[in-house]
């Protein structure tokens, strides 16, 4: 099996080490954190394909943080949404959705701070993560952005991994395949 895949995104290449997560799958590992300039040059790109009416920028920890960040930066957003993976004793009345993410290989949680889930009730929200590979991740946070009261007017991400290459719903960079073994 070859031991690295080529990505390229937005003119920048880099050399994703190509992983087994299970017994019947291998995955080439994107770690957008630490990583400045592609955090940087993604999100000069995903905000081109975004729409104009969005309220709030929504993702869930951890490497979608640094691109919200970017992008919250360049629409001169004063503050974006982090649905968390553990509840914060700061945290009040969380709201939460389950999740199977393909990279952790086992069910984990997201929380929404209840202070947020004021923040962006009746707002218009785009939710974006670094990759969207099963969506699994994708649709907990659509769950829990519907339950405070937000419209999701765009789900995007950097990648869209294996079958989400396929999907007309979300707004994508570039495809990543999966590597069966
Ligand atoms: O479409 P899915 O199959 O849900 O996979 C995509 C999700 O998996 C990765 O997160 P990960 O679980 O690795 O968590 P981390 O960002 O906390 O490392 C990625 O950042 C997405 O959030």
């Amino acid at each position: 099996m070859k031991k690295h895949y080529e990505l390229k995104v937005a003119g920048l290449t880099r050399n994703l080490p190509i992983i087994q997560v299970a017994d019947d799958l291998a995955i080439a590992s994107f770690v957008l954190l630490g990583d400045a300039e592609m955090t940087t040059v993604a999100a000069s790109e995903i905000v081109k394909r975004l729409p104009e009416n969005i309220d709030f920028l929504v993702t869930a920890e951890a490497k979608g943080i640094p691109l919200l960040q970017e992008l919250a930066r360049i629409k001169g957003f004063k503050s974006y949404i982090v649905a968390r993976k553990s509840v914060k004793s700061y945290m009040e009345s969380p709201l939460e959705a389950s999740v199977f993410s393909i990279t952790t290989q086992k069910e984990q949680t997201l929380y929404l701070d209840g202070h947020d889930v004021e923040l962006i009730k009746d707002k218009k929200v785009a939710i974006i993560d670094d990759v969207i590979s099963t969506g699994e991740s994708l649709q907990a946070l659509v769950n829990l952005v519907e339950k405070a009261g937000a419209k999701v007017v765009v789900k995007a991400a950097i990648l869209a991994e294996g079958d989400a290459a396929k999907r007309e719903d979300i707004v994508f960079l570039e495809e990543l395949p999966l590597f069966p073994l």
